[in-house]
């Protein structure tokens, strides 16, 4: 069964427009659940530009579904997930002065730094997983340092297929699927994420070897005209239809 994280950093990101204490994440959280969520995906930034250490705490108190700790590799972020122990750590990749999440980690440059960094997230019995590029160097290294997941990025595949760049999007895409098929073939876990549409996450979901997608912005985007619950069993469905 592919599973679905909602991401509801961006439900923060509205919130934080204003300083109000509405629209609440965790009842983002809460609504996904019900609309058949597998998880729940929050990116605590170390800018807090969206979701905040307060966020966090309510999640792990109130949430029933596993949440999944995005997060950069710094010993802040190491701190605070290793107080909430929440189901899965994903280290992402973090510059204060990009919009999105850029690229993916670059484990292979920094392998040994982090294979230092997830024992203690690992020991904690955090599920581990990495955001990086389907490059065959960040998978091989995210296995050799022990990680139990890699999220491949599908930022720049969906950045193509918006700016109708077919045969671009295309050699991405290709990229991707044998990026899926090495990182299982190396006993990964793979998950896949960033800037998926109901639009885009078609060939991605028929990835046999994807086990889990991660998406937020549009289903918020989307929710703002149908309502996040709508929104959520229509990607589940697409989902479900590429699966078939
Ligand atoms: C890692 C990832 O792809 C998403 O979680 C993304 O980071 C959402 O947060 P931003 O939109 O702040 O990048
Ligand atoms: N890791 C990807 C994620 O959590 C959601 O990314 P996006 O759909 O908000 O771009």
């Amino acid at each position: 069964m592919l599973r679905l994280g909602v991401n509801i950093d961006h439900v923060a990101t509205i919130r934080n427009a204003r300083g109000t204490p509405w629209p609440d994440p965790l009842r983002a959280a809460r609504i996904a659940e019900a609309a058949g969520a597998d998880g729940i995906t929050a990116h605590l930034r170390e800018d807090r530009r969206h979701i905040s250490d307060a966020d966090i705490d309510a999640l792990m108190e109130h949430l029933a579904l596993p949440l999944n700790l995005e997060m950069a590799a710094t010993e802040e972020m190491q701190r605070i997930a290793l107080r909430h122990r929440p189901h899965a750590v994903c280290l992402v990749p973090e510059k204060r002065e990009e919009r999105t999440t850029e690229g993916g980690l670059d484990v292979a440059g920094n392998d040994s730094m982090l294979a230092d960094f997830i024992a203690p997230l690992r020991e904690a019995g955090c599920r581990v997983s990495l955001f990086i590029g389907h490059e065959p160097a960040q998978i091989e290294a995210a296995a050799r340092i022990g990680a139990a997941v890699v999220e491949l990025h599908t930022g720049a595949y969906c950045d193509l297929d918006t700016e109708g760049r077919i045969a671009e999007r295309d050699a991405e895409l290709a990229g991707l699927t044998e990026g899926a098929r090495l990182a299982a073939d190396l006993g990964l876990e793979v998950h896949a994420g960033h800037g998926l549409t109901f639009g885009t996450v078609g060939p991605i979901a028929a990835l046999p070897q994807v086990a889990e997608l991660n998406i937020g912005h549009f289903l918020i985007a989307e929710s703002v005209f149908t309502g996040l619950g709508d929104a959520i069993r229509e990607m589940r469905r697409r989902m479900d239809e590429a699966r078939k």
